[in-house]
Order: C-alpha cells, then structure tokens, then sequence
C-alpha cells in the first residue's frame, strides 16, 4: 500500500477506529424496511464477511455505506468521516465491486484499465501493468473483455478497485460464479490484500468460503444486524464428538444415562453424535464405552461450522420474531 498518502481521519485502516461504523442506519424502501436500526463496526485489517440470506439487506447495506443510496435514517461513517457528507474524499481510499462488475466489452482488459486510470491520475496509470499481472490477467490483458468469463472480469473488477490503491475494498458476492480454482484464487488474493494492511468486506453466501476467508462477519436477516463477531468466537470451540462404535444402540442407552453428556443423537451413517457437557472430554467417552465392553472404531471432536451457527443464528431470530 503506497504509505505516503495521508489517512482520512485517523482511520488507516488498522486500529481501534472502525473502518464502517453504522449507527441505527434504516432504510425504506416505501412500506419495506431493507434495513432496520444496524449498528455495525468493521475493524481495520481484517476480511469481513457479511452474511445473510436472499434479500436479507447486504447490497442494500453496502450501497448505503457507500452514499450511493440515500439512508432513511441513522449514521454512517466510514474510514472515520461521515457518509455521504465527506463521500468524494472517502470513496477516493475505497475500493468497490458491487454487484457483477461491468466494463466496456470491445475494449481489451488493459484499455478498460487505462480508461479506469485516466480519471484517477498518473500513479494509477503506472499501476496498470502491475495489478493485471498481480490479478493473474497478464497473459489475457490484451483481449478484449467481451471474451472474458465471469471469474476474469471479477479478477479485473478488483485490478480496477486497486487503481486507488484502497484501504477499504467492498466486494459484493465477489465467489459468485467462480469455479474451485477460481475461489481458491479469490480467497487467497483477499487474504494477500489483508496482509498489506487493507480492509476487505465480502457479501457471500458461500459459509464455507466465508468460514475460510474472512476473521469476523456479521449475520444479517430481514434488515436486521442478529450477530457480529469474530469467526472463532461465533463458530466455538470443539463442542461435540463423533463416535463410531459397535452396539450403537446399547452405546446410546448408556451414554444418554450419563450426567456427563448433555444429548446425544443417531446421524444417517450410523455415527453418533453426543453432545458433552464441560469436564467430560472424547477420552472420557472412550473410557465409558470400552468398559462396557463396547469397541469404538472412531472417536471425533467436532465443532459447528458456521454454517450450522449460522442456521442456528437464524432460527433463534425467527423464534424472537414470532
Ligand atoms: N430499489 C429498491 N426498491 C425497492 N425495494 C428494494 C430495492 N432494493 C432492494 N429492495 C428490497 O430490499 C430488501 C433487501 O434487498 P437486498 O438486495 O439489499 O438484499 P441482499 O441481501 O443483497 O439479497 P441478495 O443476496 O439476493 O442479493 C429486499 O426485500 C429487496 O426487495
């Protein structure tokens, strides 16, 4: 990141100042609330992801963080200034692809850049060649973009956002049609940019991805903010454990009959999937079933996915709201 330019507001883009906070933010859309009173903070330096279901609020979010959309009511500040107040001095160290990138299409990938440089000065001319080899577009930069798959034009749309050489980049479902390959290029670009120091704030709905990718995320359902929080917090630690045994249903009367084991159930392949309570550990089971002369063939700590958090996540807003 070029380090000679001055950071808006205190906001480097790592530090205690959030790089987006909002504050009650709501916005209307006639009767519909797309967003419903979010408090959210981003910190500096991290890969966020911003998770929720069809229509839950992300773009909507992203476009009123980025002053493209008028807020109802509430506040927005990013890289430390307010939003849209100070929005041409913000969006200058902001870096966004919202929704799928668009670009001229009889134009090749360099003259798209080029184009994109030319209003932003002369440094970002010189970045050019740079970011289409960081990007992996090297080779394929003198084709014309009409030509190019989905994955190639999201890889140019984050060479574009790179032009300004961003603290913040906002990426909008940037997984989104990508093959295998495509997403492990993606997730390992965003993280190679965290690593220079820089922001990046995803919108997904790829859990897995998001688990991979991002350090903290916020959960969003019908407009509203339902959790926020580093992954690790949200995910726990090792909470279950797998055990495959012989006799699965005599191992099942006995370990229910415990006091050490909070619930236990039977998954499809036979396996079963008990639920300890704090103290008792996958040895402890071991110990107990071998006793019973009961052999275990697999004994696995588990923890919940966040996709499973964020299923449960969900499920408890929708009981609130009921
Ligand atoms: N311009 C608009 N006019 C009216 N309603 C809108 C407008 N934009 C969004 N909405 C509504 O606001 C809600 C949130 O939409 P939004 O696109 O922000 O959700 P999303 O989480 O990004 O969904 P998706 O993952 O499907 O893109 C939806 O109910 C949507 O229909």
């Amino acid at each position: 990141m070029d380090k000679a330019k001055a950071p808006l507001g205190g906001a480097t883009g790592v530090g205690p100042v959030p790089v987006i906070e909002t504050s009650g933010l709501t916005k209307r859309f006639g009767d519909r609330a797309a967003l419903s009173g979010l408090d959210l903070a981003v910190p500096g330096g991290c890969a966020f992801g911003l998770l929720g279901a069809n229509g839950a609020g992300k773009t909507t979010l992203i476009r009123t963080v980025l002053g493209l959309t008028a807020a109802t009511s509430g506040s927005v500040r990013v890289l430390g200034r307010p939003m849209p107040a100070a929005r041409a001095r913000v969006l200058a160290r902001v870096g966004a692809v919202v929704e799928e990138p668009r670009f001229h299409g009889h134009l090749t990938g360099r003259e798209n850049l080029r184009v994109a440089a030319a209003v932003r000065g002369r440094e970002a001319g010189q970045r050019v060649g740079t970011l289409l080899e960081r990007v992996g577009l090297a080779g394929r930069a003198d084709e014309r973009v009409a030509g190019y798959s989905l994955g190639m034009r999201q890889r140019l749309g984050i060479a574009r956002c790179l032009l300004s050489d961003p603290l913040l980049l906002i990426l909008d479902e940037p997984m989104n049609g990508l093959d295998p390959a495509g997403i492990i290029g993606m997730r390992e670009m965003i993280r190679t940019l965290v690593g220079e120091g820089r922001t990046v704030v995803i919108s997904s709905h790829l859990l897995d991805e998001v688990e991979k990718t991002c350090d903290a995320v916020a959960v969003i359902d019908r407009g509203r903010l339902i959790a926020q929080g580093p992954v690790p917090g949200l995910v726990g630690a090792d909470e279950q454990v797998l055990v495959g045994c012989t006799e699965a249903a005599r191992a099942m009367e006995l370990l229910s009959a415990q006091d050490t084991v909070a619930g236990i159930s039977v998954e499809g392949d036979g396996l079963l999937r008990v639920t300890p309570r704090p103290g008792c550990t996958a040895a402890s089971l071991n110990r107990l079933l071998v006793r019973a002369d009961i052999c275990v063939g697999r004994l696995e700590p588990v923890r919940a996915t966040l996709e499973e958090r964020f299923l449960q996540i969900l499920s408890n807003a929708g009981e609130e709201v009921r």
